[in-house]
Order: C-alpha cells, then sequence, then structure tokens
C-alpha cells in the first residue's frame, strides 16, 4: 500500500456507543454501517461481541450484511472474549480482531491486579489463541500513552511476534500533548521489533481537546491507521472526530502530505444520521459539522464572504456536504449584509432607502438575538407603506383525544375576504389545511418547527415554518402562546412574502 495512505478505522459503534446514554439497537447499527461504508473508511469497529448478547448479534449481521469494509470486533486479552469476536466474524468479508491489554502501572496495579511480566505471558498466550481465526489482528495497550515507554516497545514487540499486524497507540485518557506523542511514535518505530512491517495506529481521546492535533502529529511522525468516530462521539468527552482529521488533512495537504479515500461530501449526512439515531445532538460550534460551521453573523465578516467566501472560509461547504454558507442577520450584521438579503427577499430600494431601513434594522437586532426574514419582511412592509396581502380575522379550531381534529377559518385577501374549513390529524394539520383550502395558491410546506421561546405554563411558542412555490422557498414565523395560533401565523406569514415576492415582481417589469 502507498506509504502516505491513511487507513481509518472506525469505531461509533464500539467507542462511540460508550457515550452515555447510547444505546443502538441491531438494525441502526447496520444503517450506520452501510453508511460508514459509503463514506470510504477501511475498518468499521461493530462491536464488542463479549459484552451482551445484543452487541454479539450486531456484529454477526453487521459481518454478514455489510460489504466493502473490513469488520472488526473488540475483544480483552481472555480466551472466551476472542472466540465470541471469530464466531461474530465468521461471515464477514474481511475480519480483523482487535485484541487489548492495559499497560500502564497504574492499570496494571489497580486495575488488572497483574505484574508487567505477567500481562506479556497473557498477550503471548491470547495471540497464540487468536492465530488463524481473522484475517487481520490489531494490538492495543490501553493506556499507552501513560506506559514506560521501553515496556510499551516489548510489549508491541511480543504482539508482532504473536501475528499482530497493526499496533494501536491510544491515548485513553487524553492526556497527551502533540509534541510529546510525536516523539512516542517515534521512539516505537526504532525501538520496537518487527515494526517495520505493522501499522502504527492511534486512537485519541478529546479530554483536553487536543484529540485532532495529537492525532495529526502521530501521522507526522509515523501513525498510518487513525482510530476515529463520527461526530467526535466516544467515552467521556469522545475520541476524535473522522471529519476533523480528514478535513484537516485536505486542508493543510502542504503540512499533512497524505492520502485519503474518504467522500468528505458525505460528512453532514453522515453526522445527522449518527446524531438522529444516538439522540446526541452535535453543538452547533462543532467544527466542519456543527450548524454554525458555515454561517456568518458579524458584518465586517458578512462583507468579506460577500465579496470572496475564501476571506472566512477555509473550506467549501459543498466539499462536506453541508448547505451553501448562512448570513445570519443580528445585531453584529453590516449594511452589505443587510442590502444583500433585501434583495433575496425581493426588495429592491435605493441606497437611501436601504441605509433607512438599516438603521431601524439595527435597533431591531439590538433587542432580538437573530432577526428572521419574517422580522425583515414586517420591517419593510412597516416602512414602505405596503399591506399584507393575507391576514386573519377569525380562526377556531377543535380536536378530540383520538387525534381527529376540525378547524375553521376566515381570512381577508387580495380577492376579498374568504373562509373554509378542514379536518386533519391534529389541530395544526387541519389549521394549515383551512389555510390552504382558501388562499388557493400551489404552496407546499417543506419544514415545520416548533419550540418554546420562554419558559413555564404560560410559555411562548415559536413556529418557524419553510414553504416552497415555483421553485423559491420562503419563511415564515409566529409567535403566540398557543402553538396552533403560531403555526398559522408562520405559514400565513410565508404565503405572505409569496405574495409580496409576486407584487414587487410585477411592479419591477
Ligand atoms: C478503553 C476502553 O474503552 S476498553 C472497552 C470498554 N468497553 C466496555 O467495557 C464496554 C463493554 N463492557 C461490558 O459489557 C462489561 O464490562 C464486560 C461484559 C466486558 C465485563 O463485565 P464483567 O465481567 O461484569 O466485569 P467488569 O466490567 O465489572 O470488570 C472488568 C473485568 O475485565 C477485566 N479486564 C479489563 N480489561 C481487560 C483486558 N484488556 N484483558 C483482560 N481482562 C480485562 C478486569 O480486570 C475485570 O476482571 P475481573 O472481573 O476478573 O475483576
Ligand atoms: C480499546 C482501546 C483502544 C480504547 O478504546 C482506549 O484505549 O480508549
Amino acid at each position: 500500500m502507498d506509504q502516505n495512505r491513511i487507513i481509518f478505522f472506525d469505531t461509533t459503534l464500539r467507542d462511540g456507543e460508550q457515550t452515555p446514554g447510547v444505546a443502538l439497537q441491531v438494525s441502526e447499527k447496520v444503517e450506520i454501517a452501510q453508511n460508514l461504508v459509503r463514506l470510504g473508511v477501511d475498518v468499521i469497529e461493530a462491536g464488542f461481541p463479549a459484552a451482551s448478547p445484543g452487541d454479539f448479534k450486531a456484529v454477526q449481521t453487521i459481518a454478514r450484511e455489510v460489504k466493502g469494509a473490513t469488520i472488526c470486533g473488540l475483544a480483552r486479552a481472555n480466551i472466551n472474549d476472542i472466540q465470541k469476536v471469530a464466531d461474530a466474524l465468521a461471515d464477514a468479508e474481511r475480519s480483523r480482531l482487535h485484541c487489548f491489554i492495559a499497560t500502564s502501572d497504574i492499570h496494571l496495579e489497580y486495575k488488572l491486579k497483574m505484574t508487567r511480566a505477567e500481562a506479556i505471558e497473557k498477550v503471548k498466550e491470547v495471540l497464540a489463541f487468536a492465530k488463524g481465526k481473522f484475517d487481520e489482528i490489531e494490538f492495543s495497550a490501553e493506556d499507552a500513552s501513560r506506559t514506560d515507554m521501553d515496556y510499551l516497545c516489548e510489549v508491541f514487540g511480543v504482539a508482532i511476534a504473536g501475528g499482530a499486524t497493526t499496533l494501536n497507540v491510544p491515548d485513553t485518557v487524553g492526556y497527551m500533548t502533540p509534541q510529546e506523542f510525536a516523539d512516542k511514535i517515534r521512539y516505537i518505530k526504532e525501538h520496537t521489533p518487527g515494526i517495520e512491517n505493522a501499522i502504527i495506529s492511534v486512537h485519541c481521546h478529546d479530554d483536553l481537546g487536543l484529540a485532532n492535533a495529537n492525532t495529526l502529529a502521530a501521522l507526522q511522525a509515523g501513525a498510518r491507521q487513525v482510530e476515529c468516530t463520527i461526530n467526535g462521539l466516544g467515552e467521556r468527552a469522545g475520541n476524535v472526530g473522522i471529519e476533523e482529521v480528514v478535513m484537516s488533512i485536505k486542508t493543510r495537504h502542504d503540512i499533512y502530505p497524505f492520502d485519503v479515500n474518504i467522500d468528505t461530501k458525505r460528512f453532514t449526512r453522515t453526522s445527522k444520521l449518527v446524531s438522529r439515531l444516538t439522540g446526541v445532538a452535535v453543538p452547533p460550534n462543532k467544527a466542519i459539522i456543527g450548524a454554525n460551521a458555515f454561517a456568518h453573523e458579524s458584518g465586517i465578516h458578512q462583507h468579506g464572504v460577500l465579496n470572496n467566501p475564501g476571506t472566512y472560509e477555509i473550506m467549501t461547504p459543498e466539499s462536506v456536504g453541508a448547505e451553501k454558507s448562512a448570513i445570519v442577520l443580528g445585531k453584529h450584521s453590516g449594511k452589505h449584509a443587510f442590502a444583500d438579503h433585501l434583495v433575496t427577499l425581493g426588495f429592491v430600494f435605493d441606497d437611501e432607502k436601504v441605509t433607512d431601513l438599516f438603521t431601524k434594522f439595527k435597533a431591531l437586532a439590538d433587542r432580538k438575538k437573530q432577526v428572521f426574514d419574517d422580522d425583515v419582511i414586517a420591517l419593510v412592509m412597516d416602512n414602505i407603506d405596503r399591506k399584507r396581502a393575507i391576514e386573519v380575522i377569525h380562526h377556531h379550531y377543535h380536536s378530540n383525544e383520538f387525534g381527529y381534529a376540525y378547524a375553521d377559518i376566515r381570512l381577508s385577501t387580495p380577492e376579498g375576504i374568504k373562509e373554509d374549513a378542514a379536518v386533519g390529524d391534529g389541530p395544526v394539520d387541519a389549521s394549515l389545511k383551512a389555510v390552504e383550502r382558501v388562499i388557493e395558491m400551489p404552496v407546499s410546506l417543506k419544514d415545520y418547527q416548533i419550540r418554546a421561546i420562554t419558559a413555564g405554563k404560560d410559555a411562548l411558542g415559536e413556529a418557524t415554518v419553510k414553504v416552497e412555490h415555483e421553485g423559491r422557498i420562503y419563511h415564515g414565523r409566529g409567535i403566540s402562546t398557543d402553538i396552533i395560533t403560531s403555526s398559522v401565523n408562520a405559514y400565513i406569514n410565508a404565503v405572505n412574502s409569496v405574495y409580496l415576492a409576486k407584487e414587487l415582481e410585477e411592479e419591477a417589469k
């Protein structure tokens, strides 16, 4: 294999599942594994078969159904665990045993209650048992980064003699710093018998927020396998996220001249899938996959990005499969971004009018965390003396405990006052259907979200909707203590945006 090719070993389904509160079903693990193959990972650590019958089943099912990557199972240094991995991986296209034992003095003394010599004997014994049962054997020295270096090299030498071809150096407790970790990898390369025929792997935890920096430093020092997870999931502060390592290599290829075989355009969708199935939300400010990774809120940045995204973006959102850069209007936004946004909403004004609206926008933004499209539309409407096309005159609904709901609505529309009624699955569905019947405009609901924006029993509920009309997306937002009213208002606001855009288009002709 190419000397600079990095092997990606994904452990979302094993260390990632050790994230507190996460327990995946077999079918969910298979779905994630299939997506990992599409992403291009080389090895999938599908689980720890001795941990539970469910984990055994998951590893076995993935081994049977998921082709295109090596399937790996974790085992302690004991015969029973290794036999379970062998049984679970019997039908794998290519199988790998990942056998580990802790080697630091603190783990040996307090956890395993073994001497250094006994641990070495254990490695010899279990690898002799494993020999011939797998296509590949990986050996990990748990807590390697806090292990005496000469002892670590001795254990690795024994593992290589026992048939291991990948030697993993876990920074189990995320204690390393980049320079120090790189020095350890070089030391291992220079002092481990037989290492020239093996691959050095690293497995970095993020306890000090250094997992990616440590991984990259290890690669520079000669490691060629990276153990990682989707969304940086994993025990405690998690493992290094695959997207961070890959995009560091791709973005700084001048410093990290490595070859990777990962389809980076799949990062965002894979991240969303894993977040949905694990129930672990991705923080908005998370590098590469966070919702804000390509969002710009401040005027100076927005001005730069509008002229050339490269001023503030070191990779394109498309390269990681994210939606295009977002210009978020808020109190730090500037006039360039505001004027650009007016145009995207269909408003074209002279500079004097834009300046006047911008002053009012700044005053509004000082009072609100984020200014949405319908806030801007309302601001414009109030200042250009234009009536909203549709207003609610009356709205009434009722529903029963079986989910059946009825709603009627009376609206003032450009064609006069009109009313209609509808039934639906719940009061929101019935109310929006009633609105659709009245407005007779082909709009389709693309997104609908509801959230409480204040606390307590009288909390305000905010509904946001996205509707599509003739290939364009329009946004609407509504706020009320009654979430059905919020939803109807959000929908009507989005429809008003459609009317307004049409009016302005007509005027421009
Ligand atoms: C750094 C890592 O992430 S390692 C992977 C960690 N992942 C997990 O632990 C998840 C799955 N684990 C489990 O379901 C359980 O811990 C099991 C099924 C593996 C074991 O459960 P139990 O038998 O109840 O043991 P328990 O978890 O309390 O203690 C761990 C035992 O494994 C032993 N052990 C720990 N690591 C190793 C090792 N690498 N090799 C051999 N034995 C080990 C401990 O000494 C202890 O043995 P003891 O029971 O004889 O004292
Ligand atoms: C099993 C090993 C590789 C591990 O998860 C760790 O040390 O963190």
